[in-house]
């Protein structure tokens, strides 16, 4: 058994970016991860061409700004490298291969206790903390929806975390399924590795450019959520026009609007919207059922595929393993909507990574939780 002021679980970018604070004030901490590296999500979840959405100085983790020559818009290995660069410059040093299994509040002794499987050695490990950082993502296992018939489907099936190039799918028929950033991004990739490409899209999205998303940052500073959407609205206008007729309805309320109540981002596009109106990527509506490699979709169109890709989102899994952290999680293994901080649960514990805003809430939420952490340690040497 170990003991130690905090553990962090998760060695993504919220779980290491907590850990520098920590290490900052010079409060000890241990940060385990299931994975053999830090950042899997970006390591090893992700597809080639992925690249930061949104500025990067918008995606900066807490004290280190990226290299001044590096673009605008970091690529994953950009993105992978500072994430290494952040660890060995804030001295932060997880430990891999370990699989959090449970996690409970032992009231007797007033710590968290967890229970820690090496997944290499599968080696039993236990850990007693005062405080516990939940760090594991909202992103941390990809959902593949019930559809009728796909345990039998006759081809190759997977969720977009699995995906990595389209030029392994050259000269086959190509269904994704989601028009988030994730399946708008691979069914332009796919098509442009000449994979005859398909797209289910089930409900209305916003479809924007990453240089919207830039100005909209900007103006958020001066005006309001209403008028940067009214704003953004007549740019989509004018650069896209009317999806409608190629599948594409946009919601009523505003891509910002969506952003801030219900963390939905909208779907940034990077060439996909000029394929689907040149026709080379079709967009079909909810599937129905799978038979063989025949998919037949809601509006009693059919098709044959090779290939299906899901990306059809993720789910957090803190509600498996973790337990008395009810009053901080809901059902869904999200922070409650009605608490202040979203951050702080009771007996210690907290969560950084889990407001829906990406790096740039993962930044302020790790400031929150070591600040606070640093603030009741001082208060309890005090007393
Ligand atoms: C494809 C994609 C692109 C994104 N692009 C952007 C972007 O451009 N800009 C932006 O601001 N945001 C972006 N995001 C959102 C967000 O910034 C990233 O998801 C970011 O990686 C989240 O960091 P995290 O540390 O909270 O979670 P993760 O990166 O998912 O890290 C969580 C870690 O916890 C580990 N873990 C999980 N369960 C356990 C357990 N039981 N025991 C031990 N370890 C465990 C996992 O292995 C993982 O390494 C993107 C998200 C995705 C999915
Ligand atoms: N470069 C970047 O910065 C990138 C960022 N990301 C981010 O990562 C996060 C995850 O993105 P992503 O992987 O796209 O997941 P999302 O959850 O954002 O999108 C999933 C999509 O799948 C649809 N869907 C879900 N179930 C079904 C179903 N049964 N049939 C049809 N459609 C379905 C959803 O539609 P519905 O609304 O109807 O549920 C939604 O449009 C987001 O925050 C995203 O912005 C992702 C990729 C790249
Ligand atoms: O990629 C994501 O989903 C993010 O959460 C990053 C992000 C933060 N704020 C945004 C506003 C619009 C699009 C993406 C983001």
């Amino acid at each position: 058994m170990e003991e130690v002021a905090v553990i962090i679980v998760g060695a993504g970018p919220s779980g290491i970016a907590t850990s520098a604070c920590l290490n900052r004030l010079e409060i000890p901490n241990i940060v385990l991860e299931r994975e053999g590296c830090c950042g899997s999500l970006w390591k090893k979840r992700a597809y080639d061409r992925l690249k930061l959405h949104i500025p990067k100085q918008y995606c900066e983790l807490p004290y280190m700004s990226y290299p001044s020559n590096a673009p605008t818009f970091v690529p994953r290995n950009g993105f992978i490298a500072y994430l290494d660069e952040y660890l060995s410059h804030f001295g932060v040093t997880p430990r891999f291969n370990r699989s959090v299994g449970l996690a409970f509040y032992d009231v007797d002794a007033g710590k968290w206790r967890l229970e820690v499987t090496n997944v290499c050695s599968h080696v039993k490990e236990v850990y007693v903390a005062q405080f516990l950082v939940v760090a594991t993502g909202e992103n941390a296992e990809g959902v593949i929806p019930d559809i009728p018939g796909l345990g039998g489907f006759a081809g190759e099936y997977m969720h977009a975390s699995q995906f990595s190039n389209g030029r392994e799918y050259r000269g086959k028929d190509v269904l994704v399924v989601g028009c988030g950033n994730s399946g708008m991004e691979i069914s332009y990739d796919l098509c442009q590795s000449n994979a005859r490409t398909s797209i289910v899209n089930r409900s209305p999205v916003h479809v924007v450019t990453k240089e919207m998303v830039s100005l909209a940052m900007i103006l958020l500073k001066f005006l309001s959520v209403t008028s940067v959407d009214t704003i953004l609205a007549k740019l989509c206008k004018l650069r896209f026009d009317d999806l409608s007729e190629y599948g594409i309805q946009r919601p009523e309320e505003g891509p910002f609007y969506l952003k801030k109540t219900q963390g939905r981002s909208p779907t940034i596009d990077v060439g996909c919207v000029d394929r689907i109106k040149e026709g080379k990527i079709k967009v079909f509506p909810s599937m129905a059922n799978i038979q063989g490699k025949k998919i037949e979709f809601t509006n009693g169109e059919s098709n044959q595929f090779d290939v299906i890709i899901f990306a059809t989102g993720y789910r957090s899994t803190v509600g498996r393993w973790l337990k008395g952290g009810e009053e901080l999680f809901d059902d869904n293994g999200f922070p409650k909507q009605d608490l202040v901080n979203k951050w702080k649960g009771s007996n210690g514990l907290y969560c950084v990574g889990f407001a829906r805003n990406g790096l740039l809430a993962i930044s302020s939420d790790a400031k929150n939780v070591s600040q606070d952490i640093s603030t009741l340690i001082l208060n309890c040497q005090n007393c």
